[in-house]
């Protein structure tokens, strides 16, 4: 008889649900392939009541998660739930109190705890697994820590929010607006419970935190991350960017510098020929840069219910399989710190819209400004309509330092003929 491995899962929303799906669909498949049968033994969500168009008749039920998390007849539980701290926190904990390896797909809870938990993991000789945490479908944790160990990685980046990715994409080819595009996303089961850690960049440096860890051996403070989401992106800059042959992604950018690590998320302007330019829609890509393998991308779905369930059953065949690796690369005790380096160090190029008055002098002054700074024009656009119009005039700045950048900016933004604070998005050559 075929030796069966007996998990708990813990939250039956989005990924919960492709999850139990996803075994049942493939559960002869899955046996073969790990030599053990998966079975759902036990569930825990906050509606016992919900179609979830899978029987769950002799499936244990619990109202409370943490006394799934407990229960001596599972092997692993899968946590589901969400959320940095809580109750997700704590079924990870008692799970791992209790002998059991946890399956989680919990990215806030990784940025924020992953090395506490990790050791914990090592303490109680169980795995802490985690692939559905970062990229949703995309293999980009094993990708990094398992493909890749035997390079030095110098950088990690992609685009990492498969909301933000859908709105952004849908904005620029069907011109929709914003709202109506976040609330699509929400319905395919793409977004965060709370949607503005989406659009708030926020659920992107999660992601980018667990990433840079892995990548950098390094313990990872995320307050020390720079975010800024897409709220302020607008359907104009969109349509400039394309004009002047870029597109706009949210991109989490992770480097090792000599001065340390910078690490950030924030809306960049990348060449519209650029092969992360065309990684659209709910698709995610997350690009190593490795000192043997050079620069390794990988591409896929990063949300919604199937790639996401793809991700967390990957972790229980390791898991039946007897796999067993460091979650964070190396033992939680020897991630070392290194120091962070300031935003204003940034040096690139910048794209700028002001809002000015059409009126001689404007662009004079503005030149003056940008000379001030030592900042040069690589190309200049404006279409006065009439004189007296508020007219766009977009700049696109040669390589400067992004403190150069603020001074510029606070100068421009006072000046009368400039009626909005300056749009600036940064343009990334990668
Ligand atoms: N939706 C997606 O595309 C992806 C989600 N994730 C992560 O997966 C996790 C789950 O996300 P979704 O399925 O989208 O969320 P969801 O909101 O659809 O589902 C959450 C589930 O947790 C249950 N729950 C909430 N509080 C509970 C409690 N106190 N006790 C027991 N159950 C409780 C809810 O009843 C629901 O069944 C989150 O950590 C999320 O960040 C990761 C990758 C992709
Ligand atoms: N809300 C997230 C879900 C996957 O991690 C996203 O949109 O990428
Ligand atoms: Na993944």
């Amino acid at each position: 008889m075929t030796p069966v491995l007996r998990i708990g899962i813990a939250g039956l929303g989005t990924v919960g649900g492709g999850v139990l799906r996803l075994l049942q669909a493939n559960a002869d498949l899955l046996a073969q392939r790990s030599g053990r049968r998966i079975v759902v033994a036990a569930v825990s969500a906050r509606d016992r009541h919900r179609d979830r168009g899978i029987p769950l008749d002799g499936v244990r039920w619990y109202d409370d998660a943490v006394a799934l998390a407990a229960d001596p007849e599972i092997d692993v539980v899968v946590e589901l739930i969400g959320g940095a701290d809580g109750v997700a926190r704590v079924v990870c904990e008692t799970a791992i109190a209790h002998g059991k390896s946890v399956v989680t797909a919990n990215k806030a809870l990784l940025a924020l705890r992953g090395p506490a938990l990790a050791a914990q993991a090592e303490e109680a000789g169980v795995g802490l697994a985690f692939e559905a945490a970062v990229a949703g479908g995309i293999p980009a944790i094993k990708g990094l820590r398992e493909g890749l160990a035997a390079n030095r990685i110098d950088g990690v980046f992609g685009i990492l929010n498969g909301t933000c990715n859908y709105i952004l994409t849908e904005m620029r080819t069907t011109g929709r607006e914003f709202a109506e595009v976040l609330a699509e996303a929400q319905k395919l089961g793409y977004a965060e419970a709370d949607p503005s850690f989406d659009v708030d960049g926020v659920d992107a440096a999660h992601k980018l935190a667990v990433l840079a860890a892995l990548a950098f051996n390094a313990r990872v403070e995320f307050d020390d991350l720079h975010i800024e989401g897409i709220r302020h992106v607008s359907a104009l800059d969109i349509a400039y960017a394309e004009e002047l042959g870029y597109r706009i992604k949210l991109l989490g950018i992770a480097r090792r510098t000599t001065e340390g690590l910078s690490l950030r998320v924030h809306p960049c302007m990348v060449a519209a020929a650029s092969p992360i330019a065309h990684v659209e829609g709910v698709f995610n890509a997350v690009v190593a840069q490795g000192d043997f393998v050079g620069q390794v991308m990988m591409t896929g779905r990063g949300a919604g219910a199937g790639p996401t369930a793809s991700a967390v059953v990957a972790d229980l065949v390791d898991l039946a399989r007897g796999l067993r690796v460091p979650a964070l690369g190396i033992p939680a005790a020897r991630l070392e710190a290194a120091p962070i380096v300031a935003m204003d160090h940034r040096r690139g190029a910048y794209y700028l819209r002001l809002m000015v008055v059409d009126r001689p002098g404007v662009i004079a002054d503005v030149a003056a400004a940008m000379r001030d700074q030592q900042i040069s024009v690589e190309s200049l656009l404006q279409r006065g309509r009439s004189p007296g119009d508020a007219v766009p005039l977009v700049i696109i700045t040669h390589e400067t330092d992004e403190a150069a950048m603020n001074r510029l900016l606070a100068t421009i933004g006072s000046l009368d003929a400039v009626l909005e604070p300056p749009h600036v998005i940064r343009i990334e050559d990668l």
